[in-house]
């Protein structure tokens, strides 16, 4: 059996508390009600930045600035692997509305507050950066 490679796109977002914002994943996806950070799958030929920013919309209905580039990695799941890249991004209105359109629920979190929240295992080299900003 050939393994699906998927290449995934997440937003890191910040608001002006210094708090990010995480988003559960409904009861019947795959991995469910874990926690993550918003974004989805890379269409064939779609730009990441184009990606992330139709992901945000669909599942909360707001529009977002892509900023830089922050982490990078490769996670094998048992049946696929997937290419994982978080962007730094920016609400184009901070006090806009997030709609639970595809997100079961979502929290703005503060970075000692994230260990109780769980993700899946490819965030653990984004949530291991995110501390180290800390200090
Ligand atoms: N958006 C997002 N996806 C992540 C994170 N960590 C992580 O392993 N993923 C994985 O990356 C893929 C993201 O695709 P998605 O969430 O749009 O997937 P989907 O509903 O189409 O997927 P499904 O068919 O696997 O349920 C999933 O397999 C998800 O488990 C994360 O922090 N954010």
């Amino acid at each position: 059996m050939t393994r699906r490679h998927v290449r995934v796109v997440g937003a890191m977002l910040q608001n002006e508390m210094g708090r990010y914002l995480i988003t559960q994943r409904p009861p019947t996806a795959s991995l469910p009600l874990l926690w993550e950070f918003p974004g989805g799958r890379v269409e064939e030929g779609e730009h990441d930045a184009v990606a992330l920013a139709r992901e945000l919309q669909e599942e909360m209905g707001v529009r977002i600035q892509v900023l830089e580039q922050v982490m990078h990695t490769h996670h094998e799941y048992p049946t696929y692997d997937i290419d994982f890249r978080v962007f730094r991004c920016r609400l184009s209105d901070p006090d806009a509305e997030i709609h639970h359109l595809r997100v079961h629920d979502h929290r703005w979190v503060a970075l000692e507050e994230m260990g109780q929240y769980r993700f899946p295992d490819a965030d653990a080299k984004t949530l291991a950066r995110l501390l180290d900003l800390d200090h």
